[in-house]
């Protein structure tokens, strides 16, 4: 008789996959499960070897083949697949048994469905994972959320497949419900920020200065080994440094300038948009990649009139203070998400140890780099710090880069090239440290139109002025 599995993935494309036999490979029995056959097959024929592996043709040999209580893993595609995934199996599976839910969900739903399974006495845990295909195989950075009990019995599986870093394991449990699907769309909202300042980075060392695609990549790649470390700078310099083998060109020049999304960027908007929480580092790069997708408006507004051309340069000041500048916005991008992210905790009841987020973001996954070290530090220091930019650390670079970031971000408006990362992320530090901001402007407007109401600084309650009549002030 064929040995039980300890745990089950179903769902074996590139990500799926490589987790099954990141299980296999840390020796747990691991059942194996894809609605279209073949995947499984070619799983089991490539990689068999790796460890132990109990390969299922339907999705009741699947659940069989598993001891209880159940442990599966599901890695399908976001969205009806994974309820449709998940009506499969419900009827199959007994009270106990837990389904963890490994894709990118909107975390709504995870909610939904954590709630519905656990009618049914099912455990329902909603675990952001990150780190691509290498990472899934090597180790990812884990977001799981769900019940404590629930992290009580898988907590111990994901921690030992993550990713580690000085010894602990880039893996915790986030807090109940949708939390860790939450913290994995945020994620994946600072990776959209964090690769834009990146491409501005690039675009403005491309058409600013007289350095070349090798010669940029060699500017990232020294950058890596500063305070700028992180994967995203590490694999930017290679894609620069890649040649064309067809054409002998730089690769980034024969491939089409149309940024795709999945849409992880776009929820992570939407969320905040929800909570009003300003994300505008993350909704500019939404926006970014949706301005270069758009084809026939590009091609009507290409010949629109523009700065006259401006004199390049390849000074080491400039490359210098491009670092500076995309130093300083990172951080803000960084200092958005945590906010949206201890925004919902609060609005949730999640109660989200946000040091825990950065310190399980430094391995494994997309955004990690040298920096979230800082950021942890800085929530260990102060748990209800209300904005990262204003931890020590963070302020002083803030403060190093005060003439750079705005030399880069003029330089770019007289040459015209765009930098809406860089820009918008000025903009709401500017914003934030300013003693007074235009919006009693727009709450007079606001009165004016509407008799909406307005709070006044020197008293409380809320007042109109008769706009239309004798100008007079009343409570509202
Ligand atoms: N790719 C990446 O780098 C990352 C992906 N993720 C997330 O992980 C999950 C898996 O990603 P990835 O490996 O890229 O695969 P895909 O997102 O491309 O999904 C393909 C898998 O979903 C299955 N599937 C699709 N529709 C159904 C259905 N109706 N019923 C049953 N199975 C279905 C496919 O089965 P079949 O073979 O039969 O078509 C296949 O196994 C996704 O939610 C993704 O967002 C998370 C982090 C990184
Ligand atoms: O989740 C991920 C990494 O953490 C994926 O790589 C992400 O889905 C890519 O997103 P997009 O296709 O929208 O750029």
């Amino acid at each position: 008789m064929t040995e039980l599995a300890q745990i089950g993935v179903t769902g074996l494309a590139v990500m799926g996959r490589n987790l099954a036999r990141n299980l296999a490979r840390h020796g747990h029995v691991v059942a194996v499960h894809n609605r279209t056959e073949n995947r499984t097959k070619e799983l089991i024929e490539e990689f068999g070897h790796e460890g132990a592996f109990v390969p299922a043709q339907t999705v009741s040999e699947f659940v069989s083949s598993i001891a209880r209580p159940r442990k599966i893993i599901l890695m399908v595609k976001a969205g009806d697949p994974t309820d449709r995934v998940i009506d499969e199996l419900t009827p199959l599976l007994e009270p106990g048994d837990m389904i963890v839910d490994g894709g990118n969900a909107n975390f709504a739903e995870t909610i939904r469905r954590e709630e519905a399974l656990r009618e049914k006495g099912l455990y329902f845990v909603g675990a952001g994972i990150s780190g691509g295909e290498e990472g899934a195989l090597h180790g990812p950075s884990i977001m799981p959320g769900g019940s404590a009990e629930a992290y009580a019995q898988i907590g111990p599986i994901l921690e030992g497949i993550a990713a580690r870093v000085d010894g602990r394991p880039c893996c915790t449990h986030v807090g109940p419900d949708g939390a860790g699907h939450f913290v994995k769309t945020v994620h994946n909202g600072i990776e959209y920020a964090d690769m834009q300042l990146i491409a501005e980075a690039y675009d403005l060392l491309r058409k600013a200065t007289n350095l070349v695609p090798d010669d940029i990549a060699e500017v990232f790649a020294g950058w890596n080994e500063g305070r700028l470390a992180s994967y995203l700078v590490e694999i930017t310099a290679e894609v620069l440094g890649q040649v064309d083998a067809e054409t002998g060109r730089p690769f980034v020049d024969v491939v089409m300038d149309r940024a795709e999304q999945k849409g992880t960027g776009r929820w992570t908007v939407q969320a905040a948009l929800d909570l009003g929480t300003p994300v505008p580092g993350i909704a500019e790069a939404v926006f970014a990649r949706a301005l270069s997708g758009q084809s026939e408006l590009r091609a009507a507004a290409r010949e629109l009139p523009g700065p006259p051309p401006g004199a390049r340069e390849a000074s080491r000041a400039l490359i210098d203070d491009i670092e500076k500048a995309l130093y300083a916005s990172k951080i803000v991008a960084y200092a958005q998400g945590f906010h949206q992210i201890a925004t919902a905790s609060a609005e949730f009841g999640w109660k989200i140890d946000m040091g825990a987020m950065a310190r399980i973001w430094r391995g494994g996954c997309i955004i990690r780099a040298r920096f979230l070290d800082r950021i942890w530090s800085a929530y260990n220091a102060n748990p209800e710090l209300p904005t990262l930019l204003t931890d020590e650390y963070f302020l002083e670079a803030l403060a190093d880069a005060q003439k750079a970031w705005r030399r880069v971000v003029s330089t770019a408006t007289w040459l015209g090239i765009p930098v809406p990362g860089f820009s918008s992320a000025l903009a709401y530090y500017d914003g934030l440290r300013a003693q007074r901001l235009p919006a009693a402007l727009i709450q007079g407007q606001r009165d004016y139109f509407g008799a909406h109401g307005y709070r006044r600084v020197d008293r409380a309650g809320t007042y109109h002025t008769a706009w239309s009549g004798d100008r007079g002030e009343s409570p509202s």
